[in-house]
């Protein structure tokens, strides 16, 4: 079980809810990954005019707890204020803390996200704040009220995958007790299976299930894949070795010796 602000789930993948071919094409897909929670931006759904009120109305319909993002946002007052709307709009204290640092990666402002995170906290809010794998801007999101941490693994909408690997697993090791769900840049389900080996504990995704050619069926792919790594991170895997090791008993050795 994962146990995110005292909630416990049973799937270990969010998804978002941008980007999808139809409105019907987003239902049937969440249904059919069993995710459990549903990320929305405020900002995309509402810009250009957009009321947005259709769209929320049917993300609501899914029945899955809705986690609004700030999608977009590149100041502490403008990601404040989304925040603030989402709450009204979905009913929910939670917010994935969004906070655009710079336009060509779209890596987070981390020191905007600290002052934002720490802003929401105390009025309440409960942060999933998107971050880097940088583990002193982790320890100062937890200070700011954070209980849960949201490092990328790659630009969002890249499909990339990993790309810092030790960085990755370096945070696993100094932030044992909090949850980690890996967040944008996921290209494929052997992505999500590689950060779930390496003990992440979620994974949270958008680009490469909404823009596959067959969303429904990668998002079934992606839910075997993050069980898979969670399974084999569980079960403890053999570290790699520079000698070839025999696999096979020597004859006249116990074959359990
Ligand atoms: C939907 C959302 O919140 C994205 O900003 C998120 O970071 C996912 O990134 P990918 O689209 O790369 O999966």
């Amino acid at each position: 079980m994962l146990t995110l602000y005292d909630v416990k789930l049973s799937s270990r993948l969010l998804l978002g809810t941008a980007r999808y071919p139809s409105p019907a094409v987003l239902v049937d897909t969440v249904r059919h990954s069993k995710t459990e929670i549903v990320t929305v931006s405020l900002r995309r759904e509402t810009a250009g005019g957009k009321s947005g009120g259709a769209f929320f109305e049917l993300i609501k319909e899914l029945g899955v707890r809705v986690l609004p993002n700030t999608a977009g946002c590149h100041s502490v007052s403008e990601a404040v204020l989304t925040a603030k709307m989402a709450r009204e709009v979905f009913k929910t204290n939670w917010i994935k803390l969004e906070l655009i640092g710079h336009q060509d990666t779209l890596q987070p402002d981390v020191f905007q996200l600290v002052e934002a995170a720490r802003i929401l906290s105390d009025d309440g809010f409960e942060v999933f704040p998107y971050t880097t794998e940088d583990l002193v801007v982790g320890e100062r999101l937890l200070e700011a009220g954070c209980k849960v941490l949201m490092p990328w693994c790659a630009p969002i909408g890249s499909a990339m995958g990993p790309q810092n690997i030790p960085g990755l697993r370096a945070m696993r090791a100094e932030f044992t007790e909090i949850p980690l769900i890996v967040d944008a840049g996921i290209g494929r389900p052997s992505h999500a299976t590689t950060v779930m080996e390496l003990g992440f504990d979620a994974v949270l995704l958008n680009t490469a299930v909404a823009s596959a050619q067959d969303p429904i069926l990668m998002a079934g792919a992606f839910a075997k894949g993050i069980e898979a790594g969670r399974e084999a991170y569980l079960a403890g895997m053999l570290e790699p070795r520079d000698m070839a090791v025999p696999s096979t008993p020597v004859i006249g050795k116990g074959v359990f010796a």
